[in-house]
């Protein structure tokens, strides 16, 4: 079975699927007479479709055992979906580019335990996958009418292994 490397998260590498939530210097405005330092505008929402609105939700993850087998992938065709950890413990990121409606070559990401992201609407990605411990995420994503969950399923799935963790992560 097909292993699938693991790279660290950052906005770059990222920016064909979505954003990378962060800390970032770049976007940090001083607000309250000093005393706070706004991350500004970080990423959209975006919830498509009459009557659609976006919605603050917890995710509380079960930890992935590895070596892990990924044999879906799911994606959101009307809106965005953002998953920023709570839980302080670094987490996996899978995601593809679509080719031809299904998902192509499929990319990991190590994401660090103050690093979230936001899919953008219809990008392929495997659900939540969480390490180490029970992990709770605050997610932003859609509801509404409509179906907004497509889900795609590998006839030969390929493997996970388990993180090596940068101790700086
Ligand atoms: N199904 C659901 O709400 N969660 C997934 O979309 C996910 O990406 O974890
Ligand atoms: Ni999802």
């Amino acid at each position: 079975m097909r292993v699938l490397p693991i790279r660290s998260l950052t906005a770059e590498a990222f920016r064909p699927f979505g954003e990378v939530i962060d800390a970032d210097p770049a976007r940090m405005r001083l607000i309250n007479g000093g005393t706070t330092e706004r991350f500004h505008g970080l990423a959209t929402v975006d919830v498509a479709g009459e009557g659609a609105r976006p919605i603050l939700s917890i995710f509380r993850g079960q930890p992935r055992r590895f070596p892990y087998a990924i044999d879906m992938m799911e994606r959101h065709p009307l809106g965005s979906q953002s998953f920023t950890p709570l839980s302080g413990r670094p987490w996996l990121v899978v995601v593809a580019p679509d080719a031809g409606g299904r998902p192509g070559r499929a990319m990991a990401f190590l994401a660090g335990p103050r690093q979230g992201v936001n899919y953008h609407r219809n990008v392929w990605h495997h659900p939540l996958m969480t390490l180490d411990g029970i992990s709770d995420f605050l997610i932003v994503d859609r509801d509404g009418p409509g179906n907004n969950l497509e889900e795609f399923f590998y006839e030969e799935p390929f493997l996970i292994e388990e993180p090596v963790r940068d101790t700086d992560l």
